[in-house]
């Protein structure tokens, strides 16, 4: 049994899209960044620029990145996925914490209240061709305490992690109230994957012969 599906390469040093696509029945093969490749630059944001057109911006750039590095490795055609994914708040952006008291400082603005959490996904087919989608869901936090924070950075999973912290960890018990996208929120909005991929010519569930 095999499928015709192209190539598919994952633009992405995250384990966790990795796992979101394979859930999929994707097969991604990663497509990394080489050491001397500047890629946290890719992610400081514009001044006064919003989460939207952040996010959006920054998956796109991560794709053409990819393209290129596909090309210059020679690698043979296919399907390029990237994504980006940030937290909003007050109408400013929350990426990753540098440090304990960056993540301590966003958890206490987080605490009791809502947020956003934006999830752009670009797509581009083997044309060439990009298309990309844009998930945003909310999520709300319980208040928490001074000591409640602190032991959840000792933990070490806000690294890493927009907004400094993981639905899909040990923050779950500190939400009280999410809607959305599940997917989206941990860093791939997978109907919004599925459908940019049916749209590059990669098919998740039929399985030719
Ligand atoms: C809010 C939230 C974010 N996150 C993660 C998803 C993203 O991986 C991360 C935001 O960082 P990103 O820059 O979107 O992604 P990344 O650096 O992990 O990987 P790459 O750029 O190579 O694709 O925050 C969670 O895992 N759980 C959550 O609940």
């Amino acid at each position: 049994m095999h499928t015709l599906n192209p190539i598919l390469y994952l633009a992405s040093q995250s384990p966790r899209r990795q796992a979101l696509l394979t859930q999929l029945g994707a097969s991604p093969q990663p497509l990394l960044a080489a050491a001397d490749e500047d890629v946290e630059a890719l992610e400081a944001p514009l001044a006064g620029e919003p989460a939207a057109a952040y996010v959006q911006r920054v998956a796109t750039l991560k794709a053409a990145a990819a393209a290129a590095r596909r090309q210059q490795r020679h690698l043979p055609a296919g399907i390029i996925l990237s994504a980006d994914t940030t937290v909003s708040f007050a109408g400013e952006i929350l990426g990753k914490p540098a440090d304990a008291a960056a993540a301590q400082t966003m958890l206490a603005r987080l605490s009791g209240q809502t947020h956003e959490v934006l999830t752009a996904v670009v797509v581009e087919n083997l044309r060439g061709e990009r298309r990309l989608s844009l998930s945003t869901s909310q999520v709300t936090l319980a208040t928490l305490s001074a000591a409640e924070i602190a032991a959840y950075i000792a933990t070490g999973e806000p690294f890493g992690k927009a907004g400094s912290y993981a639905l899909q960890g040990r923050a779950a018990m500190f939400v009280t109230h999410a809607s959305g996208s599940f997917s989206g929120i941990i860093g791939l909005p997978l109907h919004e994957t599925a459908t940019l991929l049916a749209w590059a010519g990669y098919s998740l569930l039929t399985v030719a012969t």
